[in-house]
């Protein structure tokens, strides 16, 4: 792969922040591998302000020594790098499982950390193609078998595979072309995992490879066109609070919509049961359902026209937890805080019946009490001394201190699936 066509990949999947000394980074997920490596490499030839993050998972004695090993092929190569190790995973059921997860747990904070919102990833081909069996053999429905796309959000960051329709060889090539060495992960020949053993049959059968990621392309394009039609019911009838629920102009007619506004709502990692979901908009009613409630408009909302609210069911929420630069409380509210806040002793919870927090005389607001109580507060000595996302702070010492609803957590998806050729 040279310069010319790796630059033509990434203009496709932008829009970039710009690049420069000094100009925010673009993360590369390198696990030292030769496809991530290959990735680094490729990644810092076409711009200048790009950063590494190495994860150590602490699973095998000898991955410390491959992540400074490869930290220093980067910085021969003038890329910094991280290492990232993390603690307590442990060998056992369900390991890979859980090692990917904190593996992408420790890869966003450490993005947040350096505010970086783009993050590369080394997918290529023949793991799209594994992607699409492993979807086909766990009956997904026809968003998973679009797999892994060229563009997706999390929270806070998008993940881009630029290699997605990329052979592995190809990377291989370039890597040996440029006289770099990477590190083989003896996992990765580990044939009691899945994707191990599926990743040996279809390196023994190219044309299927070739079949299967056509396949995906087809699953993507289908999926990019839901999520079109998607975002215009949302940007028609959808308002997000920035308490965190959602109001609706209209009744719920479509599922995929209110899949994703009911885990927005909730702060889950997976959408609510679809079937549920799909009764719910056939019939829409007052009804509890993953972590968030349907409640019919009041009727000084309704004259405002809207038809309903989705709140957060107040049960399932998260119990306070200590007040901290960057805590993320229930899954969906991040606390920032001015130089010189006093955070210690606070806690961040629900804020529970508005009564409790001594609003001013003055203060309107059209919502229920029931979404009110549902906000996101800070304490002191089991006393709401601020509501921030409605301006109330009765604490000099918290003045300034923000919970904000994550970025993206409500938007409807806007991956790109179909692309990469
Ligand atoms: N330990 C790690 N540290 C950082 N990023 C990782 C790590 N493991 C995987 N990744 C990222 O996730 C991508 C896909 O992971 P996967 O396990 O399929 O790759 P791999 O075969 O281990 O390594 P590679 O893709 O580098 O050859 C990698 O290309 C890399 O971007």
């Amino acid at each position: 792969m040279d310069d010319g066509r790796f630059a033509a990949l990434m203009a496709g999947l932008g829009p970039w922040v710009p690049d420069g000394a000094g100009m925010p980074e673009v993360g590369i997920a390198v696990s030292g591998g030769a496809d991530s490596l290959c990735l680094a490499y490729l990644a810092g030839r076409w711009r200048r302000a790009v950063r590494a993050l190495i994860v150590d998972h602490g699973l095998r004695p000898a991955a410390s020594a491959e992540a400074r090993l490869t930290r220093d092929r980067l910085a021969r190569l003038g890329i910094p790098a991280e290492i990232l190790v993390l603690e307590g995973l442990r060998h056992g059921p369900g390991v890979a499982d859980r090692a990917r997860r904190a593996r992408y747990a420790a890869l966003s904070a450490a993005c947040r950390r350096a505010g970086i919102v783009d993050l590369l990833l080394g997918h290529h081909a023949r793991d799209q193609a594994e992607t699409v069996l492993i979807r086909r053999r766990a009956a997904s429905g026809p968003d998973g078998l679009a797999c892994m796309g060229a563009v997706t959000f999390t929270g806070d960051l998008r993940l881009v595979r630029p290699l997605l329709d990329i052979e592995p060889a190809t990377l291989r090539g370039t890597l040996r072309r440029a006289g770099l060495e990477w590190v083989e992960d003896p996992s990765n020949a580990d044939r009691r995992a899945e994707r191990a053993r599926l990743r040996a049959t279809l390196c023994a059968d190219p044309p299927a490879v070739m079949r299967l990621r056509a396949e995906a392309r087809e699953a993507g394009a289908a999926r990019m066109a839901r999520d079109a039609e998607q975002a215009l019911w949302l940007a028609r009838g959808v308002t997000v609070a920035e308490g965190g629920w959602v109001a609706l102009a209209e009744d719920p007619a479509c599922p995929r919509a209110l899949a994703f506004l009911l885990r927005a709502v909730s702060g889950r990692d997976y959408l609510p049961p679809a079937r549920a979901v799909a009764a719910l908009c056939a019939d829409p009613r007052p009804a509890t359902l993953a972590g968030a409630c349907l409640v019919a408009a009041g009727a000084p909302l309704r004259r405002a026209g809207l038809r309903w609210l989705l709140l957060r069911e107040e049960a399932a929420m998260q119990a306070p937890m200590p007040a901290a630069e960057g805590c993320v409380w229930d899954g969906r509210f991040v606390l920032s805080a001015p130089h010189g806040a006093d955070l210690r002793g606070v806690t961040v919870g629900a804020a529970g019946p508005p009564g409790r927090w001594m609003p001013p005389p003055d203060w309107k607001t059209p919502w229920p009490a029931r979404a009110l109580r549902t906000l996101p507060a800070l304490f002191r000595a089991g006393q709401v001394v601020g509501v921030p996302t409605m301006g109330i702070c009765h604490d000099p010492a918290l003045a300034g201190v923000r919970l904000t609803l994550r970025p993206g957590a409500v938007a409807a998806e806007a991956g790109r699936f179909a692309g990469g050729n």
